[in-house]
């Protein structure tokens, strides 16, 4: 192959990729003509118009938006096929005006072959070509001959394969589409059919990610319809992975997908924050379910035990064993806030039985009931005894209470550091489960609250008493039950907590599943209790099990090193075969000056690799870090600590202190493993000690 054939090779590519574009620019313009059509049909006026115009625009517009995020490297495979066809596949399908496929959606099965097909097997695929583009320029092909005894005599092949070639690219700050080189073990876990849960292993950097988000485009083209009505969620670890994922989808031309970090998972609750590991292994575990339990259906502090008042001369008292029993009755009718309107009127009924006076009974219940909600201490009576609770409020009286509710479930010294990590006005990501736990138990606070509301029920009118009935069941379904999902996506499941599973199962009681996941990962102390809660969470549904074999991520020396980490954090760790190597192996260094050597290590990383450099440290150094490196390469240098490097990956990574992150956690050498795996080129630590090399 001369570089004159190669040339001409891409001119001709670049010729049929013009047309391409062209359709699809012939496309936005019919697209953008049909939302200004749309819009003035809803100047008609009729109400059928209106809905036509909605639709209308709506499909028009969505066209639009995926036809813009697809534009970028838009053609990037081609098949050339035994029965001398091609057959162009790209982010998204475009058709000539006579229908006739121009390009392929990579989803469509008939693309599978291009994915799919090998030497061994090549599945009538004669040739594999990819295409590398800048924006809708060609710029480079690469090619597998696939079935060289039926080649014809004039066929070019060029390259030394695609995969190699994307695997040396330098790493920013986001992650990028591998649609163009999907290996075959990847594309039988996206094309996987949607029913149950579908799990999916492999160790670092096998591509369980990039798997997950192309099965979630795969899953919207397979059945729009269901997906993206009922919504297809993407749950990462932290806000910074999200960021990191974000441009995947749309560059896939799906926009319809909702990615969340698992502490942003519940509506109106942000947080960002992880707790110390002690705090976080107390606050994850399923005792916390009990403990809530108790919570929710106990008194708030401060709530009065008794109440005794007088009824014509005669006095009334409930005991606090009476209002136990109250209580009692009321919560087996609903939660809490559910039955906060039927408060008075039990409390009422339960002061009724017990008027003895000849007069007073005479006079009737109604006068009664009318004459104590005339009375204000009643009326406070009720209103602090049972008032209605807010999760969040609920959650913020935890550490007061959890003596004397969590005294058989949580040993003292857990109770300890649940006190004393406590972080009453920002909730760290382990309360978001606490807090949406509650919020089930709790059931939703009505928003506003009416004048007379108070009033029991048989004060209110039929009518009335229906109407609000109804409200209450519109606000506790819509309030809490509308996010549920039809699809969820959990990258990263090995580190979910058991209550953090029971969150996410909420959200999915009809929904399929995508899990994806290594335990040798796991930042959860009892790895095999988050299995156990994964499976509860996913109820009795179907389980299809994938596993991904080859890490793309790290050179092999960097991998050899990792793997050794691995095998001393858990029994059997699913290790990957790494398929590159850079011929560097990685550096450590022993010193009394950290400080200084971080400063010469970083240099040498910078000056090594083009991409991106992470600095890890143990949590609590890493504040120290961030201060003293800020003057460093700050548009390529990210300081963070082993948990918030999930995920991401970096073409260098320096870590700090390794034995300080292997100590500071009971998953500790299952964090040092993350960290390792996070350098696709270089790695160096350096540490006052490095016990953790001598251990492996
Ligand atoms: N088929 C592929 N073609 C090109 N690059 C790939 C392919 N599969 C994976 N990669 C690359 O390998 C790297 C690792 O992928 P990814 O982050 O999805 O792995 P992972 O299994 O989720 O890793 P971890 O468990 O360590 O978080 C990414 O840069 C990704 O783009």
């Amino acid at each position: 192959m001369t570089e004159a054939e190669e040339r001409a090779e891409i001119a001709a590519e670049q010729a049929y990729v013009d047309v391409v574009y062209q359709r699809l620019d012939a496309s936005a313009v019919t697209a953008r003509s049909l939302v200004a059509e749309g819009m003035a049909r809803g100047h008609i006026g009729h109400e059928g118009g209106l809905v036509e115009r909605d639709a209308m625009v709506y499909q028009a517009n969505r066209r639009l938006a995926s036809l813009d995020a697809a534009h970028e490297g838009l053609v990037f495979g081609r098949l050339d096929l035994l029965d001398g066809g091609r057959r162009y596949i790209g982010r998204i399908g475009v058709r000539d005006e006579d229908r006739e496929i121009l390009l392929m959606d990579w989803r469509a099965p008939a693309a599978s072959a291009f994915y799919r097909a090998t030497a061994q097997q090549p599945h009538g695929v004669v040739r594999r070509r990819v295409l590398r583009s800048r924006a809708d320029r060609v710029i480079g092909v690469e090619d597998d001959l696939l079935d060289a005894d039926n080649a014809p005599g004039d066929m070019v092949v060029i390259g030394e394969g695609a995969l190699l070639a994307s695997l040396s690219r330098a790493r920013d700050d986001q992650m990028h589409s591998v649609v163009a080189t999907i290996q075959a073990e990847q594309d039988e876990a996206i094309r996987a059919p949607s029913r149950g849960a579908t799990i999916i292993t492999g160790g670092p950097g096998t591509g369980k990610t990039v798997v997950a988000l192309h099965r979630a485009a795969y899953l919207l083209y397979t059945d729009r319809r269901r997906f993206e009505t009922g919504g297809v969620l993407v749950v990462g670890p932290s806000s910074v992975f999200m960021n990191y994922i974000d441009r995947v989808l749309p560059s896939l031309g799906e926009t319809a997908v909702t990615l969340r970090a698992i502490g942003d998972v519940v509506d109106g609750i942000r947080a960002s924050e992880h707790d110390v590991p002690a705090a976080a292994a107390v606050k994850g575990s399923e005792q916390m379910a009990t403990l809530l339990r108790r919570l929710a259906r106990s008194p708030m502090p401060g709530a009065p035990r008794e109440y005794t008042g007088f009824y014509r001369d005669q006095r009334l008292h409930l005991s606090n064993r009476d209002l136990r029993r109250i209580g009692r009755r009321l919560l087996s009718r609903g939660s809490r806030n559910q039955v906060f309107r039927q408060v008075p009127a039990a409390l009422l009924a339960a002061l009724w039985s017990q008027v003895t006076a000849e007069r007073a009974l005479e006079k009737g219940e109604d006068a009664f009931i009318e004459e104590l909600l005339g009375d204000h201490r009643f009326v406070d009576f009720v209103e602090s005894w049972w008032p209605e609770v807010d999760a969040v409020e609920a959650w913020r009286t935890l550490p007061q209470r959890i003596a004397e509710l969590a005294g058989d479930v949580l040993t003292a010294e857990e109770m300890a550091v649940v006190r004393d990590t406590w972080s009453p006005d920002a909730p760290r990501i382990e309360d978001v489960p606490l807090i949406d736990e509650l919020r089930h138990l709790l059931g939703e606070v009505p928003p506003e609250i009416d004048l007379d509301a108070g009033l029991p029920k048989q004060l209110m009118s039929f009518e009335r008493r229906e109407r609000d009935e109804a409200e209450e069941r519109l606000r506790t379904t819509s309030s809490i039950e509308d996010d549920s999902y039809a699809h969820l996506l959990v990258d990263e499941a090995q580190d979910l907590s058991p209550m953090q599973w029971r969150m996410l199962g909420r959200r999915a009681r009809l929904a399929s599943w995508t899990i994806v996941g290594d335990a040798a990962q796991s930042s959860w102390p009892r790895p095999h209790e988050t299995i156990a809660a994964r499976d509860a969470a996913i109820g009795n549904k179907p389980l299809h099990h994938f596993r991904l074999s080859k890490n793309y991520r790290n050179s092999a020396e960097i991998y050899d090193l990792a793997a050794r980490v691995a095998q001393r954090t858990i029994d059997d760790p699913d290790l990957a075969e790494a398929v590159r190597r850079t011929d560097v192996e990685p550096r450590h260094e022993v010193t009394d000056r950290v400080e200084e050597r971080s400063r010469e290590l970083l240099d040498w990383l910078l000056d090594q690799i083009e991409g991106t450099v992470a600095v890890v440290a143990a949590q609590r150094d890493v504040e120290h870090w961030r201060r003293s490196l800020a003057d460093v390469a700050p548009d390529r240098v990210r300081v963070l600590d082993g948990l918030a490097t999930k995920g991401l990956e970096f073409d260098g990574v320096l870590v700090s202190e390794p034995d300080a992150i292997v100590a500071e956690s009971a998953a500790g050498w299952r964090t040092l493993y993350v960290v390792l795996t996070r350098a696709t080129s270089r790695l160096a630590t350096v540490g006052t000690t490095q016990r953790w090399l001598q251990e492996v």
